[in-house]
């Protein structure tokens, strides 16, 4: 039996939906519109079309959306201060830096300088810390889709066995802390893991976070498991160009799990969703309402 295909392009345009129905709700009933600011620093070209893309549907759910680009050798005073100038704009509910930052400027530093309430990448340490404590806290936009994608396809996760491949602070460990707050088995596997193919063998639900292209065959996975692909990786065409692909070779997977998500149109797009979701939540708090049910977790 082939895997059911998770789609993640048509699960977001629904909780975009959702957030539009919000947003709308918040303008009607209280006069508020909630704002997402956008920081990036230097040209990356890939940074630069995701920026855009996230600027529009920031506004097609009806969001104020702004956007700051700032020069690539940016003094990290100068980045402070307009972190600061957010944190003090009453129009803003949300503030994402955009990652990496160029070498000089210390990225620790910058994001916990982002009010906790409006960091809705959820990187801060304290909500790394409410996170793992099972209190209300911004949950980082990637793992927030993926569970959302997961309770979907299975209802309760409870009991699962649940292998997380990667320990970023961005996907890997907020994957593992969700997936434990919904009674899920966790083990976080990396490079240093021994025996890597029994350790994912073994999973109900194996989470791909390493950014490696296509390294998890389908010989690794255990006959109708769950395969979430966080990975984006650009690689060549043997016929010229290139093409995007996922960390789990989508083909040899597809064969073996119960279902699957694919790249793209699976995670990333969830991640978008999740940003403005997030966005939602924090202008809901700020204002002292209950954040949307289902948006969150
Ligand atoms: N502070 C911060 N927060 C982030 O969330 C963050 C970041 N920095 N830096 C860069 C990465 C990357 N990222 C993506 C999100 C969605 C897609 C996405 O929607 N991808 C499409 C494909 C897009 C294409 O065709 O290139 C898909 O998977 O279907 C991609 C990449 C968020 N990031
Ligand atoms: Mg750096």
């Amino acid at each position: 039996m082939a895997a059911t295909v998770i789609d993640g392009k048509a699960f977001a345009a629904r909780v975009r939906g959702q957030v539009a129905t919000h947003v709308a709700a918040l303008k009607n009933d209280h006069g508020i519109t909630p704002g997402l600011a956008v920081v990036l620093v230097g040209e990356d070209p890939a940074s630069q079309v995701y920026v855009r893309s996230k600027g529009k549907m920031t506004l097609e759910v009806g969001m104020k959306s702004v956007e700051h680009k700032l020069d690539v050798d940016t003094a990290e005073a100068d980045l402070l201060a307009l972190i600061q100038k957010l944190n003090n704009d009453p129009e803003i509910h949300g503030i994402l830096v955009q990652l990496p930052l160029p070498d000089h400027l210390d990225e620790d530093l910058v994001i916990n300088s982002i009010d906790p309430a409006k960091d809705v990448d959820g990187f801060h340490i304290s909500n790394v810390g409410l996170l793992g404590t099972g209190q209300d806290s911004m949950v980082p936009c990637t793992p927030l889709g993926c569970l959302m994608m997961l309770r979907d396809h299975h209802g309760s996760l409870s009991g699962m066995d649940a292998v997380v491949i990667g320990r970023s602070n961005i996907v890997g460990k907020p994957m593992a802390q969700l997936l434990l707050g919904d009674s899920c088995t966790v083990t976080i596997a990396h490079s240093r893991t021994k025996d890597l193919p029994d350790v994912v063998r073994r999973a109900d639900i194996v989470v791909a976070a390493v950014g490696r292209a296509q390294m998890v065959p389908g010989g690794w996975i255990k006959p109708g498991a769950t395969v979430i692909d966080v990975g984006i990786n650009r690689i060549d065409r043997p016929e010229g160009g290139t093409r995007l692909v996922g960390d789990v070779d989508y083909d040899s997977c597809a064969k073996v799990a119960g279902a699957i998500t694919p790249v793209p149109g699976g995670v990333g797009p969830m991640t978008i969703a999740c940003l403005l979701a997030n966005t939602v939540t924090a202008c809901c708090r700020a204002n002292g309402l209950p954040a949307p049910e289902g948006l969150t977790v």
